[in-house]
This record gives structure tokens, C-alpha cells and sequence, in this order.
């Protein structure tokens, strides 16, 4: 088949064209959760209507959840409520629901892809944003509000308009200390974070090909941040590896067939991209936003932008610098922080927790006294698999928390939250104003690796001088 991966999972899925590049698509697989899902659920109810596929809907209360180890407490009543709805409207309605009472819970966009139910080729709708990590596998994957939310849940489709596709090419091999996140806060920086209206991401070259799956999705997870309402890249051998034994992918023939289809689904060489973007690994360096908007960013060793000069419009600029208490020419190293935070559905999977452990085994560093330091594993298998390779024991013995599954501090709206005009290193992805939770809170977005070494010195620092690699 001829065409990109998007135009040819699109074309697959649509019912009917609506109006001039508008269609009706078909959903494969409809994540809900607890913030977005309880409106268009009593909708549904008070029009009669049932959930027109239970078999193709699957919940979990990930934002409002607690991270203490006990979920049956909630910051407020509204995160009781919304929780108990979803519990309440899984189970009325029949869906699959990663329970936390039974331990079964965790971020949906971490959740999805170990149980495998993400797979090549499939649309995939929720509402949240976020939604775009599903495309690491090849699907067309993107947030949706609580309305379409309803319509998904009373029709298993949707009304979207068709995107335009630019390829994103990094070519070359990443230097050690460079992860994914600064790949993704590098494009960001380049593209800018509205400069994806309007397009599908479509990632690829050799540096992304070497990805595994868990970067790939912190790649994708971030195209949102670059304005693209999704990101995808091409299945290929690493994707079937990831998928092979998951509890919902395919088993024996079955494999066989749908391995085939899955790889058939990829962009074909003479497709045609709306765009092309070309990036040299190479260039890419530990990056650190230093603003409220996640392309305010410098690679870790360089000034901040004088907003007078800099391209982009310099009010906005100018305001994120005050309110961040940055200096235009100085660097943002040496920034205090007091609180590290390494999770979210950016990185919160175990080869992120592993990649922590290790570099702190490599630098025996210790969390510095007067920062706080949170672990918070995207889900529970995350967790557990954490302990089984007693890595809670060496974040312990080194003054990080090791927290229970959730969104945690990345947006909030559960009881770990920034305070005042504390400052964090975060390994999330949105730095607004605002976003963890104080209106006068300070987010700085970075790797977890970066995160770790934040932790460990009280101040950002270039994670790879704690390990003589720059
Ligand atoms: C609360 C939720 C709907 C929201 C989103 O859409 O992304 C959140 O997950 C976020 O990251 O800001
Ligand atoms: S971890 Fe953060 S970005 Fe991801 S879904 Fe939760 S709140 Fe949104």
C-alpha cells in the first residue's frame, strides 16, 4: 500500500466523509478516565443510550488518584467523586477497569501499551491529551474532549478533522547522557510549541529506529507539546518484540497474521509528507525548559535567551523569564531546586526508573538535604517490577520516595503538589503556570537522568559532569 502510516490507518478507518476533509472514523480501542469521562457518562444515561462497545473500552483513574500507598484517600471530596463515578460507570457499563483496589491501576498512556492493548494500525481515542504516546506503535492516537468522549462511548466513533502529516527525521546516533525527552524538548525548541497545528507527527530516521519502545513514547507523548495532535512512528521489529505475550495481544496464529498486517501498515517509501523536518543527533544536548511553555528551553550548558533578541514574540518570553526568576545571559545551571519529581506518562516506565538507579549507582550520589525527591512509577506493574529488582532499596538508601502509580505531581489534582514559589525539576511535560499544582510553582522539564542529578546537587546541573561524560 502506497501512502504514509496516517493516511493509510485513517483511510482504513473512516465511515463517512462529513464535510470537506471531515470525517467520521472509526475507534479501535477508547481509554477513559476519571477527569474526563463522568459528564459524558451521565449524558449517555440520561439519553438511554448504552456504551456502544464495552469490549473496546478500558478505564483507569490515574490524575486524582493518591500516590501515598493507600487508594481510598483522596486530596478532596471532587477526586473521591470523580473516582468513584469511573469505578461506578465500569462497572455498570461492563468495561475493563485496571481497578485500584485490586492493584491494578496506573497512568492509561503506561497502563495501555503493557497490557498490549496499543497496536499498529489502530485509532485510539481518549480523552486526554496525552493520547498521543500511542502512536510509538503505530497507531493514530490522540486526545478528544469530554463530548467526543460521549460520542465515542455511544458510537465507538468520532468526527475529526484529516491532518497533515510531517516527518521528523533525526539522523545519527545520540551521545550518551541524551535521552528521548531531549530529542522530543529539542524538536519542540525548533518546531516550537504550536508549530504542529495542523499535523500528525510522523517521526523516524536512524537515532528514532534505534528507540525502544518506552522512548518512543516518551517521544510521542511530547509531540502534543509541539502543537501535533498526534505522533507515530513506523512499526517494525522492536514494536512486535514489545507486543509479543502481552495479555491483549494476539497468540498464535493469530500473531502471525496480525505481525504481518502490523508492518504492512508503515509509511511506504514513495509516500508523500505535507513536511519534512531534518535533525542531526549530534546536536542534540541534555535539554532544560526555563520557561512556562515547554519550547522556552536551553540545551542544559547554554544562557538563557535575552527575550529582546530572541525570535518568537518577546512579551511572552519576557514574562516567563520574570516569573521564572531567570536572568537573560546566565545559564540555568546552578538554578536551586527543591523538589525532584521523576515520573508521568513522559517517564515514569521502568527503563526510566532503571536508567535513574543505575546512573545513581554510577555516581553514588545522594539526594541533597532540604530537596524532596519523588519517585512515582507510571502504573503498578511498573512499581512491582521496581521492587523485584529491589531498586526501592537503593532509592531509599539514597533519599528518594518511592511513591504508588498516578500522575502525581505532573499536573496536581491529587495531594502531591507544589507549594508557594517552590521550584521543581521535573520529569514531565508541561511547565505552565500553574501546573503542579501552585499558582506560583516553578516547573523545570528535563530527563529523569537530569532530574536524578538536580536531586542529588540541590541545583540543575549537566547530568553527565556527575559521571565525567562532559
Ligand atoms: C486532565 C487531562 C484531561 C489533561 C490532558 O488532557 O492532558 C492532563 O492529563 C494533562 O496532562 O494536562
Ligand atoms: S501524567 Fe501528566 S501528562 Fe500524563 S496524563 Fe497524567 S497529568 Fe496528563
Amino acid at each position: 500500500m502506497i501512502g504514509t502510516l496516517y493516511e493509510k490507518v485513517f483511510d482504513a478507518h473512516v465511515v463517512r466523509e462529513i464535510a470537506e476533509n471531515q470525517f467520521q472514523l472509526a475507534v479501535d480501542v477508547h481509554l477513559v478516565n476519571e477527569v474526563s469521562s463522568p459528564q459524558a457518562f451521565e449524558e449517555l444515561l440520561r439519553r438511554g443510550l448504552p456504551v456502544a462497545h464495552p469490549e473496546r473500552t478500558f478505564a483507569s483513574a490515574d490524575h486524582s488518584i493518591s500516590t501515598g500507598g493507600d487508594v481510598t484517600l483522596f486530596d478532596d471530596a471532587m477526586c473521591e467523586a470523580q473516582v468513584d463515578m469511573l469505578g461506578k460507570n465500569a462497572l455498570d457499563n461492563r468495561l475493563t477497569y485496571f481497578d485500584p483496589m485490586q492493584g491494578l491501576h496506573g497512568i492509561l498512556h503506561v497502563v495501555a501499551p503493557e497490557n498490549g492493548l496499543t497496536q499498529p494500525g489502530m485509532v485510539i481515542a481518549c480523552g486526554d491529551s496525552h493520547t498521543s504516546t500511542h502512536g510509538a506503535f503505530g497507531a493514530i492516537a490522540f486526545g478528544i474532549g469530554t463530548s467526543q468522549v460521549r460520542d465515542v462511548l455511544a458510537s465507538q466513533t468520532l468526527i475529526v478533522d484529516k491532518l497533515r502529516v510531517r516527518r521528523i527525521i533525526v539522523e545519527g546516533t545520540l551521545a550518551p547522557g541524551v535521552f528521548a525527552k531531549d530529542v522530543a524538548l529539542h524538536v519542540i525548541h525548533w518546531l516550537g510549541a504550536k508549530g504542529g497545528l495542523g499535523f500528525a507527527y510522523e517521526f523516524g530516521g536512524d537515532a528514532v529506529s534505534a528507540m525502544s519502545m518506552e522512548e518512543r513514547m516518551t517521544l510521542c507523548n511530547m509531540a502534543v507539546e509541539g502543537g501535533a495532535r498526534c505522533g507515530y512512528v513506523n512499526p517494525d521489529a522492536i514494536t512486535l518484540d514489545y507486543l509479543r505475550g502481552r495479555a491483549f495481544a494476539p497468540k498464535g496464529a493469530e500473531w502471525d497474521e496480525a505481525a504481518t498486517r502490523w508492518l504492512s501498515w508503515a509509511s511506504s517509501p514513495d509516500a508523500m509528507w505535507d513536511d519534512e523536518v531534518i535533525f542531526r543527533a549530534d546536536d542534540i544536548a541534555p535539554i532544560v525548559t526555563w520557561g512556562t511553555s515547554p519550547d522556552q528551553s536551553v540545551p542544559v550548558g547554554a544562557p538563557l535567551p535575552d527575550p529582546g533578541v530572541a525570535g518568537g514574540d518577546a512579551e511572552d518570553l519576557r514574562d516567563a523569564m520574570i516569573f521564572m526568576g531567570g536572568e537573560p545571559g546566565r545559564p540555568v545551571v546552578g538554578t536551586p531546586i527543591d523538589l525532584a519529581f521523576i515520573g508521568s506518562c513522559t517517564n515514569g516506565r521502568l527503563s526510566d526508573l532503571e536508567a535513574v538507579a543505575n546512573f545513581l549507582r554510577r555516581t553514588g550520589g545522594c539526594v541533597k538535604e532540604g530537596v524532596r525527591a519523588l519517585i512515582v512509577p507510571g502504573s503498578r506493574e511498573v512499581r512491582e517490577a521496581v521492587i523485584a529488582q529491589n531498586l526501592d532499596q537503593l532509592f531509599a538508601e539514597r533519599g528518594f520516595e518511592l511513591r504508588d502509580a498516578g500522575c502525581s505531581l505532573c499536573c496536581g489534582m491529587n495531594a502531591d503538589r507544589l507549594v508557594g514559589r517552590q521550584v521543581c525539576a521535573s520529569s514531565s511535560n508541561r511547565n505552565f503556570r500553574g501546573r503542579q499544582g501552585s499558582p506560583e510553582g516553578r516547573t523545570y522539564l528535563m530527563s529523569p537522568v537530569m532530574v536524578a542529578a538536580a536531586a542529588i546537587e540541590g541545583k540543575i546541573i549537566d547530568a553527565r559532569a556527575l559521571e565525567n561524560l562532559a
